[in-house]
């Protein structure tokens, strides 16, 4: 068996032409893997093509060509099985609003051909805080209860892989912090999870690894640490115990940047020049140091630097 949760490879999409609008190649050949038992992130702009990629792994649209392997089963070989292998928590919340909880789960069980012994519909309501309105129509359900719901609807067949599409993007914080515990929950029993968001400090907090998706193409694929090392630059923020004499010189490679509280931010690239380096600079401009800290490159830099000069 396989030690990678999804395996894609040669991926591509292109959207026919419609309404006079030219064909889109929405998709330009993907290759990724994604480790089991890992929280793997899918970041990009709008219209990246990460819904497209995630639509295709759950079955929902067609691929151009390319290969998709979940859990060990490729997609056109065994269709059923690589299907019942992932559930998706879409971003839309699509429920039929004259069904109660329980049916949603029951009728979901019963599409995915879960034996009603091994059915589990009061197990998942208690995990999204549904219990006591199980036989509530959808329609009288709160957003944040249908987006639990559509949680619990992604995991009727016990899938090994959980995809959360956007799960987080304008719920409250009470909401958020529920879905992550579970998320965190459910990743501690094994299963694999995926998720897209914007926010890109949760995809920091939340994932061991993550692939930064732009015009259709992967534009990088590593550990989170690994890509938060990515950048160079560092900033040494000195907090002065004296006034700072004006005209200062700094040696090259060393910028500094007088911000608005007071304090100095000194930018340097950490691979050429030291932070000792930084201090004897400062030192020797006759600067008395009260306080320092470094500040490292956050997801949010790495993100721009590598999406925003081909948007
Ligand atoms: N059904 C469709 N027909 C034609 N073009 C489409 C279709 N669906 C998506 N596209 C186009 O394909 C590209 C990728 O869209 P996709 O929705 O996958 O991006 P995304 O990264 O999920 O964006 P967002 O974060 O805004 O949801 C976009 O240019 C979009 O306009």
């Amino acid at each position: 068996m396989s030690e990678h949760a999804i395996e894609i490879t040669g991926l591509r999409k292109t959207y026919a032409s419609s309404a006079g609008e030219p064909p889109k190649d929405a998709l330009k050949g993907i290759d990724l893997t994604i480790p089991k038992g890992s929280i793997f992130g899918l970041l990009g702009p709008n219209g990246a093509g990460k819904s497209t990629l995630i639509n295709i792994l759950a079955g929902l649209v067609l691929k151009t060509t390319g290969q998709v392997r979940i859990w060990g089963f490729d997609q056109d070989v065994n269709p059923r099985q690589s299907r019942a292998s992932i559930g998706v928590m879409p971003q839309e919340l699509n429920l039929d609003p004259f069904f109660s909880p329980r049916n949603v789960l029951e009728v979901q069980a019963g599409l995915y051909g879960v034996p009603r012994s091994q059915r589990r519909s009061d197990e998942i309501l208690a995990m999204i805080g549904l219990t006591d309105k199980a036989n509530a129509y959808a329609r009288t359900l709160s957003g944040g209860m249908r987006r639990r719901l559509l949680l619990g609807k992604a995991l009727v067949h016990h899938p090994h892989i959980l995809v959360l599409d956007e799960p987080t993007a304008g719920v409250d914080i009470e909401l958020r912090n529920m879905l992550w515990t579970n998320v965190r929950k459910l990743n501690e029993q094994g299963m694999t999870i995926i998720l897209t968001t914007h926010y890109l400090e949760e995809a920091e907090q939340m994932c061991d690894e993550i692939a930064i998706i732009n015009h259709g193409e992967v534009v990088a694929c590593d550990t989170t640490r690994a890509l938060l090392g990515r950048l160079d630059t560092k900033t040494m923020v000195i907090e002065p115990e004296t006034a700072v004499p004006e005209a200062l010189q700094m040696p090259g490679g060393i910028e500094m940047c007088p911000r608005s509280d007071g304090t100095l931010a000194f930018n340097y690239n950490r691979t050429k020049v030291s932070a000792e380096t930084v201090l004897k600079a400062v030192h020797d401009a006759g600067i008395r140091i009260k306080d320092v800290k470094t500040v490292e490159a956050d997801l949010e830099d790495v993100f721009l630097s590598l999406t925003s000069s081909t948007a």
